[in-house]
């Protein structure tokens, strides 16, 4: 095979990964082609990276491993031509679309689907996987390398997908717009606003890092902050007076049901 693996869709996931596959001496950047209509960034990619680049998917398609990292709405202009590529695994990261779609496009081929998140840049992302019948177990392994270079690696059954996509595939939205409104907070009490912002990313950084070591539950974390008739149970007052809980409820379900949709266009 030409590669040992290409990246079809070389925009901010593909880069994501692809930079940590590099950093992490996983792929050798001669053995990686990644397939992207805008010259710009295939120009920024090959230089920054040392990757093959093209703006042809068939090219690319001569791959152990050809990831397709395109948007869900741009899959089908993608794979024309492709149905026989000569990849020998394909891995998909499109929000929505299932092994079933994925499986009609290219018939009798191992397909991984998989849910990364952004953190993958910085190597904390957290990516679930979900495997067709024909992936073999070199070929798992092999995928699971990949997602492990960007962070941890969960296995789910593939009906969860669009849930995952909901809850970590697009949650760092979620709680970047957390920071900015604690860091608004701060401001609007008087914090400089990078001091305020330092100290939100720490609160929440340190949070999810004191959650994860001590396996605490987060009420019980909540409850050592909330001293009695304290400033945080104030606060804790208000933020159940807006729905902070139901409104990320909502918002998680909100972005599965829109995944769902993806997958049926
Ligand atoms: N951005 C995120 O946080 C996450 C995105 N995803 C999924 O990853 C996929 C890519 O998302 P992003 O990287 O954010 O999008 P993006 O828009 O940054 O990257 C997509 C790239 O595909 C290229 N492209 C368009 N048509 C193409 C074609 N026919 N052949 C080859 N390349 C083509 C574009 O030029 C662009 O560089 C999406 O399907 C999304 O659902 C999954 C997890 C997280
Ligand atoms: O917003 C989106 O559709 C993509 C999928 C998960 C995160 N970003």
């Amino acid at each position: 095979m030409k590669f040992q693996l290409s990246i079809i869709g070389g925009g901010v996931m593909g880069e994501a990964i692809l930079s940590r596959l590099v950093a992490s001496h996983i792929y050798v950047p001669a053995d990686v082609c990644v397939s992207d209509p805008m010259p710009e960034r295939r120009d920024l990619l090959a230089q920054k990276y040392g990757v093959q680049v093209t703006p042809n998917n068939l090219v690319a398609a001569e791959a152990e491993i050809m990831l397709l990292a395109v948007k869900p709405q741009s899959l089908s202009a993608a794979a024309i031509g492709l149905s026989n590529a000569p990849a020998s695994c394909i891995v998909s990261i499109l929000a929505g679309v299932t092994l079933a779609q994925l499986e009609t496009m290219f018939p009798n081929k191992p397909i991984v689907r998989a849910m990364p998140n952004t953190p993958a840049q910085v190597g904390a992302g957290v990516t679930a996987i979900a495997a067709n019948a024909l992936v073999n177990s070199t070929q798992l392994e092999a995928v699971r390398k990949i997602f492990k270079a960007i962070g941890t690696v969960v296995e789910v059954a593939e009906s969860l997908m669009d849930a995952v996509t909901g809850l970590s595939g697009s949650g760092p939205a979620y709680v970047a717009l957390v920071i900015e409104a604690m860091a608004d907070g701060g401001v609007a009490a008087g914090l400089p606003r990078a001091i305020a912002m330092q100290l939100a990313m720490q609160t929440v950084l340190g949070t999810a890092q004191l959650l994860s070591e001590t396996k605490l539950h987060p009420a019980q974390l909540k409850d050592q902050v909330t001293s009695p008739a304290g400033t945080t149970i104030a606060a804790v007052a208000q933020l159940e007076k807006a729905g902070l809980r139901s409104a990320m409820i909502e918002a998680v379900l909100a972005a599965t049901h829109r995944a769902q949709e993806l997958g049926k266009q």
